[in-house]
């Protein structure tokens, strides 16, 4: 059954599946789960924000938003930014709001476009959506009448759309807008047609901060008893890089992998302690260098005239460690950029680096570009003579 179908088929009867509704139509949360569904369920879902008070970080935008529903005003939207930032988790707990989840049903019709991205989707499923009337009379209870006389369309990933499509919602979102809303989230907003992005209001959401990032994590680590150590939960919230659905799986697969198995010969005997995760578990699921292994490589490359050794170091690191050049790239740029160096120096490591991530995102061979990262880094040291760099 298609989305669109999903959305108007009040009497379906449907299986127990997150996100979806019962036969009398009330819209089924994680907490109408069974506890043991609840458990299988990845975190990012179990713990997807119900309502726009859940959605961490955000604050200026959660606050216009609020101001929009409070005026019974609404335009067209546009959510863009990068992954795991919280697009759809706050247009969905928006329409939760406007409609409650009993009529969240049949008043939203969600779409992601990058599925079903063809002109064919915005000709049919949008224009049959949004011509049809609303039958039914709205829940009191929400507060929001006004508002819940229109529909809405979500359409997700709407980068992915053709221009063609793209073209053609554009006349439908000027046809239907006196009985539908349009929410349209994208990673980029130069794939959308500027046509498009005239209609909307436009919300960037940024990477999320580390203290929005970590107070979810924090909540999370409390609800299902996981064993942590402090300092591990930091370097999970630094290297998610602002993307809250990073640092859930990251977590949930820490955790999965820290639980012992049951023994083959006596299944039902109680089971050990999970093992506290620790930063090396965090790095080693994320396969991101440890910052040990970089400061191996920063002290080498900023010591060593020898530029054979140096080379030796990082091709054995990647060996041993099974490191991606991508990755020791980014962290030692970042290592690079905290020293006191002469300005000459910084400008020979800055241009060259992204030289470096240019060439390699785009094929350059892992052993050339090595031999790349050595000669950028020795060169800028040696433009700084015999004074060299001071480590800490
Ligand atoms: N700001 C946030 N507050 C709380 N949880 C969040 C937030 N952002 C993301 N999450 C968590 O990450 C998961 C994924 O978020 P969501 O689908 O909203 O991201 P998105 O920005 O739409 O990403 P994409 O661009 O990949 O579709 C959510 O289910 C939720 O668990």
């Amino acid at each position: 059954m298609s989305d669109y179908e999903d959305a108007m088929d009040v009497d379906a009867p449907k299986d127990v599946q997150f996100g979806s509704d019962n036969a009398a139509g009330k819209k089924r949360t994680v907490a109408d789960l069974p506890v043991e569904a609840q458990d299988n369920l990845p975190w990012v879902e179990k713990y997807r924000p119900e309502s726009l008070d859940d959605v961490s970080g955000h604050q200026d935008i959660l606050a216009t938003i609020n101001r929009f529903v409070e005026a019974k005003r609404f335009p067209h939207l546009l959510l863009y930014g990068p992954p795991g930032t919280g697009k759809t988790s706050t247009v969905l707990a928006l329409a939760r709001r406007i409609y409650g989840n009993k009529n969240m049903r049949q008043m939203v019709l969600e779409l992601n476009a990058s599925d079903d991205r063809g002109i064919d989707v915005v000709r049919e499923q949008i224009k049959t959506f949004a011509s049809t009337k609303q039958i039914f009379s709205m829940a009191p209870q929400t507060g929001n009448e006004g508002l819940a006389g229109f529909k809405l369309i979500i359409l997700d990933e709407a980068d992915a759309m053709t221009s063609t499509a793209q073209m053609a919602l554009r006349r439908i979102m000027e046809r239907y807008t006196a009985n539908t809303r349009f929410c349209i989230i994208a990673n980029y907003t130069h794939k959308l047609s500027p046509a498009l992005l005239s209609r909307c209001t436009r919300f960037r959401f940024s990477p999320l901060k580390e203290a929005d990032i970590r107070t979810i994590v924090d909540q999370v680590v409390e609800k299902e008893g996981v064993k942590i150590q402090p300092e591990a939960v930091g370097s999970l919230v630094t290297l998610s890089k602002g993307d809250m659905r990073r640092a859930l799986n990251v977590l949930q697969a820490c955790h999965a992998s820290s639980k012992p198995l049951p023994m083959r010969d006596a299944p039902n005997a109680p089971l050990p302690e999970p093992e506290t995760i620790t930063n090396t578990t965090i790095y080693d699921c994320i396969a991101a260098p440890h910052p040990s292994d970089i400061q191996e490589i920063m002290t080498t490359l900023l010591t060593t005239s020898d530029v054979t050794s140096c080379l030796n170091t990082i091709n054995t690191l990647k060996a041993t460690k099974g490191l991606a050049l991508a990755d020791i790239l980014s962290a030692l740029a970042d290592q690079l950029q905290t020293l006191e160096v002469p300005a000459h120096t910084r400008i020979t490591w800055l241009e060259g680096l992204a030289e470096i991530e240019w060439r390699l995102s785009g094929g350059g061979s892992e052993a050339v570009q090595t031999g790349g990262l050595v000669g950028v880094v020795r060169g800028g040291c040696e433009l700084m003579g015999e004074k060299g760099v001071a480590l800490t």
